[in-house]
C-alpha cells in the first residue's frame, strides 16, 4: 500500500484541506507542515484501544519525536501525557503550560541541572536508568525533604528487528538496569529501601521503527515475570514506544494499535496466571503519533544526470531539516505537490544542498516532469525530522506550520541569519 495522502478537486496535495503549494508560497521552503486533525486521532486512537478495554493506563507522548510547544499543547488538549529526555523538553513543556504531573522524564545521564529542574516542577515521574541517578536523585531530594514518583527502566534483553542505532532492548545496551548481571532487582531493593522514592513499577523501551508484535510481547511478558520472581507488586508497568509506521509502500506495519492490544493481553494474561493486581499499562509511542501526520515541501533546484548511473535532482533543504535516511538509511517517499498523479517520467535520487554525498532525502523515486521552482513533497516526515533538525552549513533551520480543517497556523518561525549569528563572538 503506497503512503496515503490527500488532493484537492484539482488533484493538488492538500494537507489539513490546505493546498501544499500555496502554503510553500505563503511561509517558503523548505517548510514543516503538519495535519493536526492526524495526530489527534492517532492520540485517540491509543486511548480507545485502553477505555474499550476499561483499564487505567496512560499514554505517554514520546516527545522526543517532535518537540515544540504548539505540539505539547495539542497534547495537552487531548489529555494525552508527556515522556521527555531533556532539561530542553521540560522547559517547552513549561511554556506550554503542560500539567507536569503528567509528564515522566526518561535518559541515560540526566544532569543534577534537570534532576532539580524536574523535581522543583512538579514533574510526575523520573524513570530512573543507572545507579548514579538514584544516588543523585536521593541527594536532591533529601535536600528537600521531598519525595518522588519513579519507575525503574529495565532493559528486558529482547532484541528488536530495527536498525542497530535505534535498537534499545538489547542487554548490550546503555539504557537501563541490566537484569542478568541482578543490577535490575539490586535498583528495585535501593530504590523499595529509600524513603524519598515513591517507586511504582518498572519500564522498558525495546527499540524504534518495529513491525513485530512479539518484540512487545516478549518484553511485557518479561516484565511481569521479573516483577514476579522479585515478590514486587507494580502499580505501573511501561511498555516504551517503538510501533512502526509506513514510510514507503514497502512498509507494511499493523495499525498502531494492535501493538497495544498485543501488550495489554500479555500483561494480562501473566497478571492472571501470577494471581497479580492488573497495573496501570504506560505506552510512550512518538513516530506513530506525529510520523504520518508530517510533510516536508521543498522547492527543486538543480539537476545533475550521470549517463548510465543516475539522476540527482536537489532540492532547498536536505540533512540539515531531515537527518534520517543519511544517519540511517531511512526510505521516504516523495510526491509533486502541484500533480502527485502524473504519470512517471523520470527516475532520481533527491537530494539535499548540504556538503554531504549521503545528504539524500530519497534514494530512488519515480516522478512526473520536473522543473526548477517546483514543489516536492516528502510524506511522513513528522517524527525525528524537526527534532533533528541541525545548522549544519549554516543553513536556518525552517518552520512549522500547523493546519487544521482548512486553517494554517505558524507554530515555529523560520531561523534567521541573525538568529544563527546570535550566540557568535568575536575573537580579539
Ligand atoms: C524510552 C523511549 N520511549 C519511547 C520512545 C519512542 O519511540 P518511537 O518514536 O519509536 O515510538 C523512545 C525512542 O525510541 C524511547 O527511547
Ligand atoms: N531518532 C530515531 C529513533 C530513536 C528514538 C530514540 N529513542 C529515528 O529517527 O528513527
Amino acid at each position: 500500500m503506497a503512503v496515503p495522502y490527500q488532493v484537492n478537486q484539482a488533484g493538488e496535495l492538500t494537507i489539513g484541506g490546505v493546498t501544499a503549494t500555496s502554503l510553500a508560497q505563503k511561509y517558503q521552503t523548505p517548510l514543516y507542515v503538519y495535519d493536526v486533525n492526524s495526530i489527534r486521532n492517532q492520540m485517540r486512537a491509543f486511548k480507545a484501544v485502553f477505555i474499550n478495554r476499561h483499564m487505567a493506563y496512560a499514554v505517554s507522548y514520546a516527545s522526543k519525536a517532535f518537540a515544540t510547544v504548539a505540539m505539547y499543547e495539542v497534547a495537552a488538549q487531548e489529555d494525552i501525557h508527556l515522556d521527555v529526555v531533556s532539561g530542553g523538553e521540560i522547559q517547552t513543556a513549561l511554556a506550554a503550560n503542560f500539567p507536569m504531573a503528567n509528564v515522566s522524564f526518561n535518559g541515560n545521564n540526566k544532569s543534577a541541572e534537570e534532576l532539580e529542574m524536574a523535581i522543583d516542577n512538579g514533574l510526575g515521574t523520573i524513570i530512573l536508568d543507572n545507579f548514579y541517578e538514584i544516588n543523585l536523585l536521593h541527594d536532591l531530594l533529601a535536600e528537600r525533604n521531598q519525595k518522588q514518583n519513579v519507575l525503574l527502566r529495565i532493559t528486558p534483553g529482547v532484541e528488536a528487528h530495527t536498525h542497530d542505532y535505534i535498537s534499545t532492548g538489547q542487554t548490550d545496551s546503555k539504557f537501563g538496569f541490566d537484569v542478568n548481571s541482578g543490577q535490575a532487582q539490586q535498583a528495585l531493593a535501593q530504590t523499595l529501601a529509600d524513603p524519598y522514592l515513591n517507586v511504582l513499577g518498572v519500564s522498558a523501551h525495546i527499540g524504534s521503527q518495529i513491525f513485530d508484535v512479539t518484540g512487545f510481547q516478549m518484553a511485557a511478558a518479561k516484565l511481569v515475570d521479573l516483577v514476579h520472581e522479585w515478590g514486587f507488586e507494580p502499580q505501573v508497568i511501561n511498555t516504551g514506544g517503538g510501533f512502526g509506521i509506513r514510510y514507503t509502500q514497502e512498509d507494511q506495519p499493523l495499525p498502531a494499535t494492535e501493538f497495544v492490544e498485543a501488550i495489554i493481553d500479555t500483561i494480562t494474561e501473566k497478571t492472571t496466571e501470577y494471581g497479580m493486581t492488573m497495573p496501570t499499562i504506560w505506552i510512550e509511542p512518538g513516530r506513530a503519533i506525529v510520523g504520518p501526520a508530517g510533510y516536508n515541501l521543498y522547492t527543486i533546484g538543480s539537476r545533475k544526470d550521470v549517463p548510465g548511473i543516475r539522476s540527482y535532482l536537489s532540492v532547498d533543504g536536505g540533512m540539515g531539516d531531515n537527518i534520517r535516511p543519511a544517519l540511517y538509511e531511512a526510505k521516504y517517499e516523495a510526491i509533486l505537490a502541484n500533480n502527485p498523479s502524473a504519470p512517471s517520467e523520470q527516475v532520481v535520487r533527491v537530494a539535499g544542498k548540504y556538503c554531504e554525498s549521503g545528504d539524500v532525502l530519497v534514494w530512488e523515486q519515480a516522478l512526473p516532469q520536473t522543473k526548477p521552482g517546483d514543489v516536492l513533497a516528502v510524506l511522513a516526515t513528522g517524527a525525528y525530522g524537526y527534532s533533528m533538525a541541525s545548522n549544519y552549513n549554516r543553513n536556518p533551520r525552517p518552520a512549522v506550520v500547523f493546519v487544521e480543517d482548512g486553517k494554517e497556523q505558524l507554530v515555529v518561525e523560520r531561523e534567521t541569519y541573525t538568529d544563527m549569528l546570535r550566540l557568535d563572538k568575536h575573537y580579539q
